[in-house]
């Protein structure tokens, strides 16, 4: 089990190296507009999973928001510091 900074380093790293069949090289060659794409349609996924789905399926699909959050964070050059400061 990965935790959110740990899987911010490993999404750094891939941003970096970019490997071959990274689905998050993939995401961040999207470009902005792809990524935020992906953040609002993950973020329904949330809503209607908290409406109407169980709490694994509910937990299941905020883990993919933050994981295209991040992805967006490392599109934007942001670290994680320059979050945290707001929070
Ligand atoms: N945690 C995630 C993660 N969460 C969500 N996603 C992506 O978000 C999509 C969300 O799935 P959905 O079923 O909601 O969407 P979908 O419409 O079926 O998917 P698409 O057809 O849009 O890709 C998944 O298909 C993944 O592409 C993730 N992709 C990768 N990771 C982790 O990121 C790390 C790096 O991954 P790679 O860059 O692929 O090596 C690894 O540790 C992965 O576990």
């Amino acid at each position: 089990m990965k935790n959110f900074e740990e899987l911010f380093q490993e999404l750094s790293h891939k941003a970096q190296t970019r490997p071959a069949g990274s689905g998050t090289v993939a995401q961040l060659d999207a470009g902005i507009h792809g990524i935020g794409k992906k953040i609002v349609e993950e973020a329904a996924e949330v809503w209607m999973a908290a409406e109407y789905e169980s709490k694994e399926e509910c937990a299941e699909e905020i883990s993919q928001l933050l994981y295209h959050l991040q992805v967006m964070m490392i599109a934007k050059d942001l670290t994680l510091e320059d979050i945290y400061r707001y929070l």
